[in-house]
């Protein structure tokens, strides 16, 4: 666990702040691909540096299949194993290596951005090939940046944030976001029993409301899908193989709830979106990557997962 200071990179002991609590940093680089911008859409200029376990990089590997951009823009794909260094690129099954300048670390990619620069390095990260720089390292802005800019290019017009459901789709997300998505890293970091007991108890009342919620419905918003299924659907993917366990988010399995479990197994037969889905990443990542909580290491065999 580190993160970079002026450039430098300094090393630290776990996740949650001396509350108690885990409180998520904001992301640095914030700039749009736009026709006439400073980034404007073109085909082999940029590069999306994920992890396949990160939820949050996975949101934006799951829109880049869905508009058709595997061809438009590369992908790097870190190790899941997630040490004193950060991400690294290594030989490890499903990873790559980077393409781009040979980086042993992903921090390079952040100092070749900015020398100095400081903050958490964190994937994904959206790279400018001729400028070689960072154009976004917010998730949340690549999967709308990815929903619209390469349109022209892909000719793939499919919109999953149309601005009729804008509205709905962002009280959805803000929910989801902080008790499901962001809900189940407050409730595994936390260090004090009744922060830990706050947060779980928040994340199964929102799950037992997104139960309900798809009460008749295929999907969040009725039997369109949309950029608000993309983000829960990373989140429930990832629950009962690590955030039962791992983060102790273990009052119910998603496999417990019959709707948010077929809806799970619905989203993942998706053309494309299994193979946005590594659950050796996934498993290996986190338990490997947070010996404040998983001192041992030890990667649990179980729950068996069936998604087909
Ligand atoms: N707000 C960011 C968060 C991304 C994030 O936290 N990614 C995690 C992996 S799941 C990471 O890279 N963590 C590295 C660290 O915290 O040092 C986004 O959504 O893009």
């Amino acid at each position: 666990m580190g993160q970079l200071i002026n450039g430098q990179w300094v090393t630290s002991q776990g996740q949650a702040s001396k509350d108690g609590s885990f409180k998520r940093k904001e992301s640095s680089f914030r700039n749009w691909i736009e026709k006439d911008g400073p980034f404007p859409p073109e085909k082999d200029r940029y590069l999306l540096y994920v992890s396949l376990a990160c939820p949050w990089a996975s949101r934006t590997l799951m829109m880049r299949k869905l508009k058709d951009l595997e061809g438009i823009i590369d992908l790097a794909i870190v190790s899941p194993l997630m040490g004193e260094d950060g991400w690294t690129f290594e030989d490890y099954p499903g990873s790559t290596r980077d393409p781009l300048f040979g980086a042993r670390y992903l921090r390079e990619i952040y100092t070749q951005a900015d020398p100095k620069y400081t903050g958490k390095v964190t994937v994904p990260v959206l790279f400018d090939k001729k400028k070689k720089t960072i154009v976004n390292n917010e998730s949340e802005e690549i999967l709308r940046i990815l929903n619209t800019a390469f349109n022209d290019l892909t000719g793939n017009h499919l919109d999953f944030y149309p601005p009729e459901l804008r509205e709905d789709i962002d009280r959805i997300n803000q929910e989801v976001y902080h008790h499901v998505n962001n809900g189940v890293y407050k409730a595994g970091f936390a260090t004090k029993q009744e922060i830990y007991e706050e947060e779980v108890r928040g994340l199964f009342k929102t799950l037992d409301w997104l139960e309900d919620l798809l009460e008749g419905k295929d999907y969040l918003l009725g039997d369109r899908f949309t950029e608000a299924d993309i983000r829960l659907f990373v989140s429930l993917v990832r629950f009962d193989p690590v955030y039962y366990g791992h983060f102790k988010c273990n009052l119910k399995q998603i496999r417990d709830y019959p709707k948010l479990w077929a809806y799970t197994k619905r989203i993942y037969a998706l053309p494309g979106i299994k193979e946005t889905v590594n659950m050796d990443h996934i498993k290996s990542h986190y338990y490997w990557s947070h010996p404040s909580i998983n001192p041992t290491r030890i990667i649990p065999l179980g729950p068996l997962e069936d998604l087909d």
